[in-house]
Order: C-alpha cells, then structure tokens, then sequence
C-alpha cells in the first residue's frame, strides 16, 4: 500500500462544479492508469487494479512517468474534447519530437498590404527567435509592395515566400479579402509544400515561444478581450441578414480573426466557407460587425476547433497584465490608425 493512500489527493482538489472541464481532462488522465471518474456521484471507482479512491498528483505522476498538468485556474478542455491550450498544460520536448520525427512543415501566412509593410521586418525577425524554433517553416508573405519586404537573416529551413496580390482601398475589405487570397493559394501552392497553415495578423510581434503545442487539423484562439466573459455580451454578428449571423443562443467562445489554422484542407474549407459567405453579404449590402472574424467566429459554431490557443497567443498589452498569462507569447503592436489605415 503506498504511504499517500487514504489522503485527499490534490488531483481531486481540482474539481469543484467551476471547474468541470477542468475535471474532463483530468478524467482522460485516469483512465489512463486504470482509474474511473464517476461524475454524478462525486467518488473515485476501482475498475481492474484495486487502488485507493484517493490518490495525490505525484502519485499519478509515478505511474505514468510524466508531469501531470498543474493548471487548475483556467479551462483547459472543451466539451468537445478539444484541448485549450495554456502554459502548464503540455510536455514541450513530447511534442516537439512527434513533429521533428514526422519532419512537419508549418506555413506562416500574414499579409502586409500597402503601409502595413512596416510591421514585417519586427515580425519576421521576432518570428525566427520565437515561432517553431526547430521545425522548417515557410513564411507566406502577401503583398502588393514586394520590393518593400525586408531582408531578414534565416536560420536553416526557414524560407519567405512573397506573393505578390492586389490591394483593396478600404482595410476592412483588405482584411476580409484574406480568407479568398488562403484558400486561392491553398489550392495552388501550400498543399503541396507545408502540412499546416498559421494565418496570423501583421501588426504583431513574437515576444516567447509560440510552437508545435498550437498545431491540431482545426484550431482558433480565444479573442484576449473575451476570455471568460459571458456569451450575451461576444461581438458576434447578430443580423440575421448577415451570413455571419450567430443566434443569442448559441456559440462558444468568441474567437479572434487574427490568429487561426489547421491542416492545409481545414484552412481550404475554413477559408471557402468564409469567403463564399463574405460574397453573399457583398451581393446584399451587407458586411458583418467585425468583418471576417465574424465570418470566422460563425464558422466554429458548427465546425468545432481541435484545439484553441489561450490568449497567451494573442494578447494586447492595453489590457494589462492577468495573473493567469503565464507568457505572453504574440503581442499588438501598437499603431496609429489615423496613419497607417487605408493608406
Ligand atoms: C488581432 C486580431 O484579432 N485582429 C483582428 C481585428 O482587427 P485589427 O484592428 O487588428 O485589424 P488590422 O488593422 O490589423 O487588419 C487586419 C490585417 O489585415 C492586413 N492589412 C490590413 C489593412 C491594410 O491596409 N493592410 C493590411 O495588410 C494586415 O495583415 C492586418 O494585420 O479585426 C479585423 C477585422 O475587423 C481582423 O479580423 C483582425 O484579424
Ligand atoms: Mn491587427
């Protein structure tokens, strides 16, 4: 019998009727080691190996040989299963020698149409400090100003890719006019050449790790500006004019536009879906609230993520500091609209 049994284990401290998903991950752990979870009853069952039905963290630990998951102050599973991903809530090296053995390919899309060329060069330098360090990434740069993209020193397997596109004069339809340019070169180009696409707005830089942990066949992240609030008050699209339209009573989270992705054929079909609906609302005179985003945001209603990306992955400095960001992995980079907007 081992000397922890009968104690209240700090595994179990976790769950408390705020924290039920929480308790959704931990139970995938425990039925890892034999163990069931009996939700409606509140007690631990002994299913082939008689164990105690107490059992403390590192008790667990030794039986699996890992580090269990220490974050008990934040969602870190969906009902659906799809992991939200936190600092604390992954074994790095695991993950990073599953991508390194499949010799994975990432493509980091971002567009720098008209002035917004002035963010690159903090983009792409940061990015190669921080964004997949170890894996071969390809940089797709969209762009109308190709003779303006910096020259940035690359370290092995790293490649940018200019493609030179067509501007729009309002930024709303620039951004909006991103889903059609992925998907066109999703079709053409990427499929052929990376296995994931991250499509990630410019005005950003890479302040700490951002790697293999975010990639899964469909995955979204949580806007910084909603994280926790109730769904009434999300900025989803609520005309039901609007192709973007999402019901007082549905949805899940509210998702920002400026960081998504997924395997190559989830970001086609993503992009499709969103485009082909963009052009409906243009054909009605209609543009949704937040322009793709919304588009975005009405597309995870019924087609689920597999992962979501914790605001570490998008966070805006202009809303402080929380307790539970750990890191701050993919900042705003400040801007002055009046100049750099429809410019
Ligand atoms: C961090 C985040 O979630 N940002 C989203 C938010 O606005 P933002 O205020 O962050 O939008 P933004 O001005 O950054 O525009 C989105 C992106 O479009 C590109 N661009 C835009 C204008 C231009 O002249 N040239 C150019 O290249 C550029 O890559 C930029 O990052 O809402 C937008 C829609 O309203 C988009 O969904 C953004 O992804
Ligand atoms: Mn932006």
């Amino acid at each position: 019998m081992h000397k922890d049994q009968g104690k209240t284990g700090a595994v179990k401290g976790c769950f408390t009727k705020r924290h039920v998903y929480v308790m959704g991950c931990t139970t995938l752990l425990c039925f890892s080691v034999g163990y069931f979870w009996n939700t409606s009853n509140d007690i631990w069952l002994d299913t082939p190996t008689q164990v105690s039905n107490t059992m403390s963290n590192h008790i667990l630990e030794d039986l699996l040989q890992i580090e269990l998951p220490r974050r008990c102050d934040v969602l870190v599973m969906t009902p659906w299963f799809a992991p939200i991903v936190w600092e604390g809530t992954y074994n790095a090296e695991i993950l990073n020698e599953q991508f390194r053995q499949r010799n994975v390919t990432v493509g980091l899309t971002v567009f720098a149409i008209k002035k917004y060329v002035i963010f690159l060069k903090k983009f792409l330098e940061t990015a190669e400090t921080y964004f997949m360090v170890g894996h071969r990434v390809n940089y797709y740069i969209f762009t109308d100003r190709p003779e303006e993209v910096p020259k940035v020193e690359l370290k092995e397997g790293r490649n940018v890719v200019v493609l030179q596109v067509q501007n729009y004069p309002r930024w709303q339809e620039i951004s909006m006019r991103r889903m059609e340019m992925i998907n066109y070169f999703s079709q053409q180009q990427f499929i052929n050449e990376v296995s994931y696409l991250v499509c990630v707005d410019v005005d950003m830089r890479f302040n700490d790790q951002v790697g293999v942990e975010i990639l899964s066949n469909l995955f979204g992240t949580l806007h910084p500006g909603f994280y926790g609030a109730e769904r009434q008050s999300f900025t989803y699209e609520r005309r039901p004019a609007s192709q973007a339209y999402v019901p007082r009573d549905e949805g899940d989270f509210y998702y920002a536009g400026g960081f998504f992705g997924g395997t190559v054929m989830e970001v086609y079909k993503l992009t499709k879906k969103c485009h082909e609906a963009i052009m409906v609302d243009k054909a009605n005179g209609i543009e949704a609230i937040w322009q793709e985003e919304s588009h975005l945001n009405k597309y995870f209603v019924y087609h689920k993520p597999t992962k979501i990306l914790s605001p570490e992955y998008l966070w805006d400095d202009n809303l402080g500091r929380r307790e539970i960001l750990k890191k701050r992995r993919f900042l705003a980079v400040p801007k002055n609209h009046a100049a750099i907007r429809n410019k």
